[in-house]
């Protein structure tokens, strides 16, 4: 066993946050170009699982001065092409229960952010960048890529099907406006499963206590994320996410916020425009068609430090 030495950022989209780790690092890529070789070897985190279990805990996780949360809702594993047009940054997001999310709006904009800040792009100019997910990949286009960011996210077309959410096979038909486990709620895939339910008020729901069942519930199979939804005062929407993976309650969810303006439209509430949703973490635009999907909003960098790791 020894001591290696590694580099982690701190990444937030409104709140949703995220360790970093380069896995450019992993090929001495990055060790090459910076010229410290040896502090590096052939891969920066040997078990991705333990390392995202660890560093993520809310109590005991990764701290810093520059961050006033201890731990994070995940890991991003990135590694970028700088040589592909648009560059392509692929992530491989490790949730803390163990579990790679297909997709994740927030980190698809971090990993955005990311790869342009490490191209030197989207200074002057913005920025586009291919985020490559295991759910597809998601066109973005990165402004003001300092330390504070605006990115704008292709995030698909959101599908009902009932294959595509994915529901139990005795649902062959989209799951629209139905009692699950107390909830009334209308299921939909953007990028991975949301249940979501419209509420009169978000804050008068006991999240904690109602999501757990409708996560695990027998028709979601491969379990789902619960959103609550509440109309707001100016054509947008209130949202609160009780996120699978993380098994709690997020400051934001950006394929939660895209499941919530489907549903809308789909229950005529709103139409092909931009609309504000707002998740307790700050907030975040959105945009649904019949055959295409948009997302947009922040992306911070809070610090890097380095990590001793044994391997
Ligand atoms: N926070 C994310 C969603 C991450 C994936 C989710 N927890 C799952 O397992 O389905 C987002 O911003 O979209």
């Amino acid at each position: 066993m020894s001591d290696v030495e590694i580099a982690v950022e701190k990444y937030h989209g409104a709140g949703n946050d995220f360790l970093v780790v380069s896995e450019a690092a992993a090929s001495g890529d990055r060790a090459a170009t910076e010229g410290s070789r040896e502090d590096t070897a052939d891969a920066p985190v040997g078990d991705r699982f333990a390392f995202t279990a660890d560093r993520c805990d809310r109590e005991t996780g990764l701290s810093h001065p520059d961050s006033d949360r201890t731990g994070a809702d995940g890991v991003l594993f990135l590694a970028v092409d700088g040589e592909a047009t648009p560059p392509r940054v692929e992530m491989t997001h490790v949730q803390p229960d163990g579990s790679v999310a297909e997709m994740c709006g927030n980190g698809v904009r971090c990993a955005a952010l990311w790869g342009a800040r490490e191209l030197g792009l989207g200074v002057d100019e913005p920025a586009d960048v291919v985020v490559v997910t295991p759910a597809g990949d998601r066109p973005s286009t990165v402004d003001d890529a300092g330390d504070h960011a605006t990115v704008t996210v292709g995030m698909g077309r959101p599908s009902f099907a009932p294959w595509d959410v994915p529901l139990a096979p005795d649902h062959t038909t989209p799951l629209v406006e139905e009692t699950v486990e107390g909830l009334t709620v209308t299921a939909v895939n953007t990028g991975v499963p949301h249940a979501v339910a419209f509420v009169d008020d978000v804050s008068a729901v006991d999240l904690e206590a109602v999501a757990p069942p409708v996560r695990h519930a027998d028709a979601f199979p491969e379990g789902t994320n619960v959103v609550l939804a509440a109309p707001d005062d100016a054509g947008g929407f209130d949202q609160r996410t009780y996120e699978r993976g993380v098994e709690g309650e997020t400051n934001a969810c950006g394929t939660g916020a895209v499941a919530v303006g489907a549903v809308a439209r789909r229950r005529g509430l709103v139409g092909d425009e931009w609309v504000t949703v707002r998740p307790p973490g700050g907030p975040l635009e959105v945009r649904v068609t019949d055959d295409a999907s948009f997302l947009r909003g922040p992306a911070e960098r809070e610090f890097q430090t380095t990590l001793a790791l044994q391997r």
